[in-house]
């Protein structure tokens, strides 16, 4: 947890309904996607890096805000397909944002309305389901001269109907606040989505899992079963400063479960072993990671229950 963030707490009197939605970040690669939502989640949830399309997953992070949970659905750079891979990515990309209840479309001030950008705002014309919010956000407004940005405001609105348009520095912090309050007034009144007491945990359980999953990932190539997720089920800081994580890889099918335990289980300790140095490094202290492969054949159905109810909890998309 960076503490310079100052998040706002629940006043015991307050009465008003509880709310809850999902926010997704687009934008293209470099915007500062990653930089907002670490600013609003006030953790640091996805791995901000100066190389481009570094985002692999739709990792989310949960933010509490008086009576609001809101949940970020973090989006890989949107940007036109070449290889396979990327157009998964894409395809992820938009799927996080047609689930969600607000979008943010994040721009650069000082690169303005690319080529790239007027192809997502095409692309938020047919895509996405009426009645969905979306939201302006001019970043890095601390790389450029007030009448350039009000240029921008104009003509950005002139070919999109967006909701509100926010100028904000993510590095900076400037207008984070703002944007935040009025998420939280804006999604959904409803139950919130995780107890409030394990929030500060769960961006930290899917990054590990993140990285479990890249690393099966990297050494299965073809092989890997596409049915497959990663969940962290325990999660223990212990006294002698070291964590033990205890991780279950969940595959539909009992061979599936071989080819990832490998021969004599080699397999599978290579990626533990990889995973392991992986998030120790990321943590800062050193880690015990348990992994179990454990058949779940129902996977599939449980999964589009989840997206039926506008959630997706499981990895492996
Ligand atoms: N000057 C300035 N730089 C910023 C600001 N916000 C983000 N950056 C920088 O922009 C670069 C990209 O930021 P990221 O947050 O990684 O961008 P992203 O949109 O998540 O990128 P992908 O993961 O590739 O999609 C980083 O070097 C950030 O430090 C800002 O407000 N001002």
């Amino acid at each position: 947890m960076t503490d310079d963030i100052d998040q706002p707490t629940n006043a015991p009197e307050d009465q008003s309904p509880k709310r809850a939605g999902f926010v997704a970040l687009i934008g293209e690669p470099n915007a500062g996607k990653s930089t907002l939502l670490n600013r609003m989640v006030g953790a640091k949830v996805s791995i901000v890096t100066h190389k481009v399309q570094t985002t692999r997953s739709r990792i989310r992070g949960v933010c509490m805000a008086g009576r609001s949970q809101i949940v970020f659905v973090d989006t890989p750079g949107l940007f036109r397909p070449r290889r396979r891979l990327d157009r998964a990515m894409v395809a992820a990309a938009w799927g996080g944002a047609a689930d969600a209840d607000i979008i943010v479309l994040l721009i650069e001030a000082h690169r303005g309305a690319t080529e790239g950008v007027k192809a997502i705002v095409d692309s938020l014309k047919d895509k996405i389901p009426r009645g969905t919010k979306v939201a302006l956000a001019i970043n890095k407004i601390d790389k450029i001269k007030a009448e350039n940005l009000l240029r921008l405001t104009e003509s950005m609105n002139e070919a999109f109907p967006f909701a509100r348009t926010f100028m904000i520095s993510a590095e900076r912090g400037y207008g984070i606040d703002t944007l935040r309050d009025w998420l939280a007034e804006e999604v959904p009144q409803g139950e919130w989505f995780y107890p409030e007491d394990q929030i500060a945990d769960l961006p930290m359980r899917m990054i590990a899992a993140e990285m479990t999953r890249e690393k099966l990932t990297l050494r299965m190539h073809e092989e890997l079963p596409y049915q497959l997720t990663v969940e962290t089920e325990n999660w223990e800081d212990r006294k002698d400063g070291s964590t033990r994580i205890d991780q279950v890889i969940y595959v539909a099918r009992d061979g599936h479960k071989g080819i990832i335990l490998g021969a004599g289980g080699e397999t599978i300790k290579v990626i533990g072993q990889q995973a392991r140095a992986e998030i120790a490094t990321f943590l800062e202290r050193p880690v015990h990671l348990f992994l179990q492969v454990k058949v779940r054949p129902n996977w599939l159905e449980e999964k589009e229950r989840y997206s039926e109810m506008g959630l997706d909890f499981k990895d492996g998309d």
